[in-house]
């Protein structure tokens, strides 16, 4: 008892203490190690809240038992005064891991998302260089690596914070930035970076005189995920700039134990400090789970009816990929749910990422993101995580939904899960910790496949983000590597379309031909050789991508929703066919249905023409598609002739009058120069005689490749003789008025 009194004395005085003495006393804080080496005395059972300082509870002595405020902490008082406003009590993590890291040992910690992690690597890291009496001089001396650009500046941020009255240098390398160059000539004088992988190593590989051989500790924060195949070449490449004598710590919720993994960093006798290993659950305990049962083509409905439902929630709903972030972020912006929206991707300006991040640290909105932001991002209070696409595994569930309930506070997490997916559910339950989510039964939700069609006619921009969510979406789920979970054969892709209000289903490059004729077992899943685009899906137009390099084109015939439940393992996908043009026939149809027709040319629902060639147990003889297609074929072609006629005729009317106007225009002018009234000439004409020029409708290709034709030359001739006799005829209609 004497002795803590005594320590707390020192404690105390420390304020007085020159800088030697301090140092001295923080060095001699040296925790033993257990044992069977591997695992930490204290990070398991962190010691209890009362034992005093140096007294374990089986009686015997560690510097550290029963230490549980920062000020307790054998940290220098300049770290303690940068952690005073904010931070007093030490979570788990931090009790546990601290004294080992302070001590100059490698760690390798896990806790629970929300636990307090950043500040178990950002104190030593600051502790370390100021031990050391680091000056500027001294160069880089310690490098935290970050997988995000967002999670890198929040950490810079934190280290701002706790290192404010330090005489240290540091500075945030991240990807983005174009201020490169300025970077380069400072990067040498800064003795602490934060960073993302691909950044380091281009300054490690570009900037003269870049010097990481004194580096005393690194950290990687999110460690699983920086050593996983993903940073592989970037982090391969950084450790081999970094000296091999060095304090290594790796941080994340869902850490790594993999000794391949772990032998690429060197680590010398590292402590495992499991900060919630004894806990019954692997996400916080203040996080309610649930997941409901949401088809493909009514995740849209269901999120839109989820926002409605919670407009005073903040919620962060995250998405597959950036494409499909973009679309839905449009296109609820444009329907309005009255709730400010925002959304965060990859392939946005850096500048707008951060500012996208911090507002939404800020205000009560709805935010859409990919998994950029499913990784240690500390947004404050967040209500719900909503993940409407499925996590790849189970870290990343964990990951996504520990942006909630964070740091004691309570928080809720919603997982949409196709009727395909229901096995992850037995996967997450399955895990040891237990991940307690629960499974509810949603309402019918609020359809707004119709709103969304309107706005894709609105916004012609809508149709191509559409077209691109929706196939980059498919594609993903195609490439997944967990098949048990992602079955692209299994979703109702017509549906889905029409979901997004699209008024064709896009072509989906990446399924080969033949396997959309004939059937796709549902027991060999797709292999690489079907792949035949590996490239990304997202540089067409609405029009111009749905037809394959053959000039065929990939329209697919609809589905009814029911057909899901045959019990066959063909998919729809089996009915393309149609040839390019006939997508215009489709195209003059009222967006978001689909109209057929049979052999008198009458209209028919969809699928009804290929009822009769279902035998008896559901499956579909391809001889009688094909014929059926043939037949269908035909008829487009036909229909698409009589369009062109009619089009082409509406093109001269409108160029004849368009053509009367100009003339009468040209008259009027010369009319009005030479004194004449003209009281009855529209008056904007008369403001803006440009209007007269022949403009045409830039969603019609017909008109479009027409106006081209017209410019270019093509049927000069025949235009030509066309418009002489129109000039003509309006000559003579004006001279007729004058006279
Ligand atoms: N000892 C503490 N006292 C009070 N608040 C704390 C303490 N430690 C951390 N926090 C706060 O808890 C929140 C979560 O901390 P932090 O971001 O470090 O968690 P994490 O474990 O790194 O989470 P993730 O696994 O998601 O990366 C932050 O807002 C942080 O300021």
């Amino acid at each position: 008892m004497r002795r803590s009194k005594s320590k707390n004395a020192a404690l105390r005085k420390q304020r007085r203490l020159s800088e030697a003495q301090e140092i001295e006393l923080l060095d001699s804080w040296i925790p033993a190690r257990k044992p069977d080496s591997g695992s930490n005395p204290l990070a398991v059972s962190p010691p209890p809240h009362d034992a005093p300082i140096g007294r374990t509870k089986d009686g015997g002595f560690s510097p550290y038992a029963g230490v549980r405020f920062f000020r307790q902490l054998p940290i220098s008082q300049k770290t303690k005064d940068g952690l005073a406003p904010k931070y007093v009590e030490m979570s788990e993590i931090q009790r546990a891991s601290l004294p080992h890291s302070l001590c100059g040992r490698d760690v390798l910690g896990a806790a629970k998302t929300g636990s307090g992690k950043t500040l178990s690597f950002i104190i030593p890291v600051i502790e370390k260089l100021y031990r050391l009496r680091w000056s500027p001089e001294d160069g880089v001396g310690s490098i935290i690596i970050s997988p995000t650009k967002e999670l890198a500046g929040q950490l810079f941020e934190e280290l701002k914070i706790v290192g404010k009255y330090h005489n240290l240098s540091a500075g945030l390398l991240i990807g983005g930035r174009k201020d490169v160059d300025a970077e380069k000539e400072r990067v040498n004088s800064l003795n602490i970076l934060v960073c993302t992988p691909g950044r380091l190593l281009q300054h490690m590989d570009e900037t003269t005189n870049f010097e990481c051989s004194q580096l005393q500790i690194l950290v990687l924060d999110e460690a699983d995920r920086i050593l996983d195949a993903g940073f592989k070449r970037e982090l391969d490449a950084i450790i081999s700039h970094l000296p091999r004598k060095r304090q290594t710590l790796l941080f994340s919720a869902t850490q790594t134990k993999i000794v391949k993994d772990l032998a690429r960093l060197s680590l010398k006798d590292p402590e495992y400090i499991s900060a919630h290993a004894e806990s019954v659950t692997a996400t916080p305990e203040q996080l309610t789970q649930l997941a409901i049962i949401v088809p493909l083509d009514q995740k849209l409905n269901m999120l839109w009816s989820f926002i409605k439902a919670n407009l005073r929630s903040k919620i962060l709903v995250f998405l597959s990929s950036c494409k499909q972030v973009k679309f839905v972020y449009e296109a609820f912006k444009k329907l309005r749910p009255g709730t400010p929206l925002k959304c965060l991707h990859g392939r946005m300006k850096q500048n707008a990422r951060m500012l996208t991040y911090l507002h939404f640290c800020e205000e009560t909105s709805v935010l859409f993101s990919t998994d950029v932001a499913s990784r240690g991002l500390d947004f404050s209070a967040v209500d719900w995580v909503v993940q409407v696409d499925c996590p790849e595994d189970i870290p990343a569930y964990i990951h996504r939904v520990g942006r909630t309930a964070r740091f004691r506070n309570a928080g809720k997490s919603l997982l949409f899960l196709m009727p395909s997916e229901k096995e992850m559910l037995t996967k997450l339950r399955a895990v040891e910790p237990k991940i307690p989510i629960r499974l509810k039964k949603a309402k019918e939700p609020m359809s707004i496949s119709a709103l969304l069609a309107s706005v894709l006619v609105k916004y012609p921009s809508m149709q191509q983000l559409a077209q691109r969510a929706f196939i980059t979406y498919l594609k993903s789920i195609f490439l997944q590597r967990d098949k048990e979970v992602f079955d692209v054969s299994k979703l109702p892709i017509e549906d889905f379309a029409v979901s997004l209000g699209l008024p064709v289903t896009p072509k989906l490059r990446f399924l080969k031909r033949k396997s959309l004729m004939g059937p796709i077992e549902t027991t060999t899943p797709f292999k690489d050789d079907l792949l035949d685009d590996k490239s990304e899906v997202d540089n067409g137009k609405l029009l111009g991508s749905v037809m394959s390099d053959d000039g065929e084109e990939d329209v697919l015939l609809p589905k009814e929703s029911s057909s899901f439940d045959l019990k066959c393992d063909k998919i729809e996908l089996s009915t393309r066919i149609l040839k390019k043009k006939k997508l215009k026939i489709n195209m003059h149809r009222p967006i978001g249905t689909r109209v057929k027709y049979d052999d008198d040319g009458n209209v028919i629902p969809p699928l009804a023409a290929l009822a009769d060639t279902e035998t008896v147990d559901g499956s579909i003889h391809l001889n009688t598609v094909n014929e059926r297609y043939e037949k269908l074929r035909e008829e487009m072609k036909m229909r698409d002739k009589e369009d062109k006629l009619l089009h082409r005729q509406r093109l001269r009317d409108k160029r004849s009058k368009e053509k009367l106007k100009l003339k009468r225009l040209k008259e009027e002018e010369e009319e009005e120069s030479t004194g004449d009234d003209h009281s009855d000439l529209d008056e904007n004409e008369h403001r803006n005689p440009k209007r007269t020029k022949v403009y045409f409708d830039e969603e019609d290709d017909d008109e479009v490749d027409d106006l081209k034709g017209v410019k270019k030359g093509a049927n000069l001739n025949k235009d030509s003789t066309y418009l002489a006799e129109q000039e003509a005829l309006a000559l003579e209609l004006l001279r007729s008025k004058h006279s």
